[in-house]
């Protein structure tokens, strides 16, 4: 089907105009002009609030992007994706990890599987089995309760599971260590087989395909070393897997009672919520994961019924865009201010950069502008030692999330309230900057001379107008994770379908797990060493010669 490409289309072209005239302002009179702004700028959702009171617009400028989401049919895409038409047009999948959070008694059928029923039969499994091992219902090989959970998976079989144990730590029982196990070097499994006792572990082999490299190699290794030390018999007490492919979890010699099944219309990158989340649930007990179910289908609700005007995922998406492609913002740095939210950034990445990293739209064309920004962060306050200075001064504008949760769950005197005004001045500083007069003031005041002044001014000059959403979470729950974590998916899904790409495949990483096989078979001595460029054959020779001097 022709599709238009984005730069045709009068939207886009009416925001370009706008982006012209308006370009050179800056939000400090924004701010000075409508001492509203942050009421007209604010929406909440879900547990959430979303300020983007301190971006480069006005009213005009969102009047233009919501005409731009209606052209480029952002609302007809959305039912689509929830009523499983087969949106991942290559693939020819459809998307529906939003039926994974559905309450029970959704009405949907996708060829001819009742999608509901499906999933919850799978959830009341999850839930009777994550009872029992909390219980110490579910013994080890000498019948002791189980203390170690090792999942093995990589990409969305270990991003989402190991963001959300962390971020829910509070919730986590507390005989249960959670360990997370996701690269092919030896020494991610191996520090983690040092700190577990055979006897009262359970791994947790967690792959849709049940295929990839890195998984399966570490998943052979952990059988083996159990192997070592255990009878073959004990296995099914110690091994279960999450997985589409129940031939390969037979295969690999796990008994397929113990086996979470999940559906191909679930996107490794939007898994969690299905049996993927096995170990977030094992953490946090069956009740807590169903509450981040329902965070996330609160803000399902809140994407599919809130107009355009007040929905949170189509603004944040917008906004997105209005940088991106009007500023030209190379990156996004996601900056959380709270220490459990630690992995979220690696987990946006994912999201955002494995969906939209992608430069062909549905026709086969070009899209024309720039998609996906880079994402990257860290949390608050330890970005500000690294790389904030950048992000103020450098030549580059970087727009920044802020996520900062209102209420701690630690009762340390003074940190909270220290976090939170890193946080606030943080935004602040961006978008305010300081002024060759105020930086004159304020060494005037501590007694500097006017040629150490002038010397200093242009350094000490901080032009502001950068960009920031804030993010505001009443307290880090299951639910308002949970709702954080959709509200993001749906952003990725409203920028992918302003730049008419598929969110939902993946081919460039595809082509990198098929790469390495020629090189680790002539590493491996079994083929004749392909023709590569210098570079790498050297390289390819250095690593033979250290690999076969390991084995001497
Ligand atoms: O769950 P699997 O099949 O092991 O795949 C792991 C990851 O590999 C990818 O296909 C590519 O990184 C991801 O989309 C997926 O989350």
């Amino acid at each position: 089907m022709p599709h238009t490409a984005l730069p045709a289309t009068a939207a886009f072209q009416a925001l370009l105009s706008h982006h012209a005239e308006v370009r050179d302002r800056h939000m400090r009179d924004l701010f000075a002009a409508d001492p509203q702004r942050f009421d007209n700028m604010t929406v909440k959702a879900a547990g959430i609030l979303l300020d983007y009171s301190k971006n480069r617009v006005d009213h005009t400028t969102l009047k233009l992007l919501f005409e731009l989401a209606r052209e480029r049919g952002v609302e007809r895409q959305r039912a689509a994706m929830f009523s499983g038409e087969k949106i991942n047009f290559t693939e020819h999948r459809a998307v529906l990890h939003t039926a994974l959070r559905a309450p029970r008694g959704q009405a949907l059928i996708v060829d001819g599987q009742h999608v509901g029923e499906d999933v919850h039969a799978v959830l009341d499994r999850i839930h009777s089995f994550t009872e029992r091992v909390r219980e110490s219902q579910w013994l080890g090989l000498s019948g002791k309760p189980i203390t170690d959970i090792v999942n093995i998976g990589i990409g969305g079989s270990h991003l989402g599971p190991q963001m959300a144990c962390t971020a829910l730590r509070t919730f986590a029982h507390p005989r249960l260590t959670m360990h997370f196990v996701s690269n092919v070097d030896g020494h991610d499994l191996h520090d983690v087989l040092q700190r577990v006792d055979v006897e009262t572990t359970l791994f947790i082999v967690a792959s849709k395909t049940f295929t990839t490299q890195e998984t399966m190699m570490n998943a052979g290794s952990a059988r083996d070393w159990f192997l070592q030390r255990a009878a073959a018999a004990d296995l099914a007490k110690h091994f279960v897997a999450v997985s589409t492919n129940t031939e390969a979890v037979r295969a690999f010699g796990i008994d397929t009672d113990n086996m979470f099944p999940f559906w191909d219309w679930v996107g490794g990158r939007y898994s969690m919520w299905s049996s993927i989340g096995l170990s977030i649930a094992l953490a946090i007990g069956f009740k807590n994961f169903s509450e981040l179910l329902a965070g996330a289908h609160a803000m399902d609700k809140h994407f599919c019924e809130a107009p355009l005007e007040r929905n949170m995922p189509i603004i944040q998406a917008l906004i997105g865009i209005w940088n991106r492609n009007c500023f030209n913002s190379e990156s996004l740095s996601i900056a959380p201010y709270h220490h459990d939210l630690r992995h979220f950034p690696a987990y946006l990445q994912q999201l955002e950069m494995e969906s939209n990293g992608k430069r062909i739209t549905r026709d086969g064309s070009a899209v024309g502008v720039a998609t996906c920004p880079f994402i990257w962060g860290d949390v608050g306050t330890n970005g500000q030692h690294a790389f904030f200075q950048l992000l103020h001064q450098g030549t580059d504008i970087t727009p920044i999330d802020f996520i900062a949760v209102l209420h701690a769950t630690h009762d340390l005197p003074g940190h909270h309230a220290v976090l939170l005004a890193n946080c606030f001045a943080q935004s602040e500083a961006f978008m305010r900057g300081k002024q060759a007069e105020e930086v004159r003031d304020d060494l005037k005041k501590l007694g500097v001379d006017d040629d150490e002044i002038n010397f200093l001014l242009p350094h000490k000059t901080f032009n502001g107008n950068r960009p920031s959403n804030t993010l505001l979470l009443d307290a880090l729950t299951p639910a308002t994770l949970g709702a954080l974590i959709a509200l993001y998916e749906h952003k990725t899904f409203v920028q992918g379908t302003i730049w008419g790409i598929n969110s939902f495949d993946q081919w460039g990483v595809e082509l990198g797990k098929v790469l390495a096989k020629t090189i680790q078979s002539e590493l491996a001595g079994e083929a004749v060493p392909a023709r590569h460029d210098c570079s790498t054959n050297a390289l390819i020779a250095l690593a033979k010669k250290a690999l076969s001097d390991t084995q001497d």
